[in-house]
């Protein structure tokens, strides 16, 4: 295989962190050979679990969602798409390319919304255990009120990775939206924490994405029975997972963009985006 010679003196991007001090690396556009990537990843046959949730209105989202990813997630290995909803019927039928499937998954849902990004973790976890160890290698974990609309690939595999949030970035730690009550598990202090974590993008390993997300629930269900409920929910739990256990890589915000955010010029790409809703008449519903 060709490919130009990396040059020790020559860093591919200089703008942007891209090593965390605990040597994860933090993906950005221009850092990373993606065929040489695919070479690797093909080798060991692998596949990827890409879970999304879409209870009630939310299922509005799965056409454009499965469709864009399609034609940008992953093209060319094999791909499970677990798509847990309330609304079997409702799920479109979309045409795959080779290797790739929709597998429908039916769970319940719940009448708060905060409940249902809540309870993500745990239905992840379950099916985890009881059936994606059994079918793929690694999973995807995302929001589904998403579009992509650049190429989302092999790079951003590894044994368990976060992702950037788009509002946070440039932030300084005191200022993140991290859980401040000290009764809740999700607590942290203003002077702890390395990034802000997206909720609506993770992944790794079945078996780290199993310890990851069975640990956020049952931290969730301490919080429940003290009555409290986190500051923003499953974020504020994945936040402080990840300060306990560094992720192994770390996202840049290309792959968790919002347009109402602008484009600032350290983004070369924006690979997965924000589709605009309303929110009084889509949640809750
Ligand atoms: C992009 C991003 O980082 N999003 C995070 C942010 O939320 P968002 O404000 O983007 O939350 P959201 O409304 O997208 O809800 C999170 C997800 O839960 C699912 N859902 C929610 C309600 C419903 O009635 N039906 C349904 O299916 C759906 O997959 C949705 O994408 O904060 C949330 C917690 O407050 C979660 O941590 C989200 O991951
Ligand atoms: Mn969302």
């Amino acid at each position: 295989m060709n490919y130009s010679q990396p040059q020790t003196m020559n860093p591919l991007r200089t703008d942007v962190l891209v090593m965390t001090p605990w040597f994860a690396p933090i993906v950005w556009d221009g850092t990373f050979n993606i065929n040489l990537l695919n070479q690797q990843f093909k080798l060991r046959d692998v596949k990827i679990g890409l879970t999304v949730f879409a209870i009630k209105k939310y299922v509005v989202f799965l056409q454009l969602f499965l469709e864009t990813a399609e034609r940008y997630f992953m093209v060319g290995h094999k791909v499970n798409y677990y798509i847990m909803t309330d609304r079997p019927e409702a799920v479109p039928k979309v045409t795959l390319g080779e290797g790739r499937s929709i597998v429908v998954l039916k769970i319940q849902n719940y009448s708060r919304w905060q409940d249902v990004s809540l309870r993500r973790m745990e239905m992840i976890s379950l099916f985890a255990k009881e059936q994606f160890i059994q079918e793929v290698d690694y999973l995807v974990c995302v929001d589904v009120d998403m579009k992509f609309s650049d190429c989302v690939g092999v790079e951003i595999l590894s044994n368990i990775f976060g992702t950037l949030h788009p509002g946070f970035f440039r932030t300084q730690r005191q200022h993140f939206t991290y859980e401040r009550r000290l009764e809740s598990q999700a607590y942290i202090a203003h002077d702890e924490g390395d990034f802000y974590y997206a909720g609506g993008f993770f992944g790794g390993t079945v078996e780290e994405v199993y310890k990851l997300t069975n640990q956020c629930h049952n931290a969730i269900m301490t919080d429940k029975a003290n009555s409290i409920e986190a500051l923003w929910h499953d974020e504020s739990h994945l936040n402080k997972y990840f300060l306990n256990h560094k992720p192994t890589k770390i996202l840049s915000p290309e792959y968790l963009w919002d347009n109402s955010m602008g484009v600032p010029i350290v983004l070369r790409k924006r690979r997965f985006v924000a589709v605009p809703k309303n929110h009084a008449q889509i949640r809750n519903k």
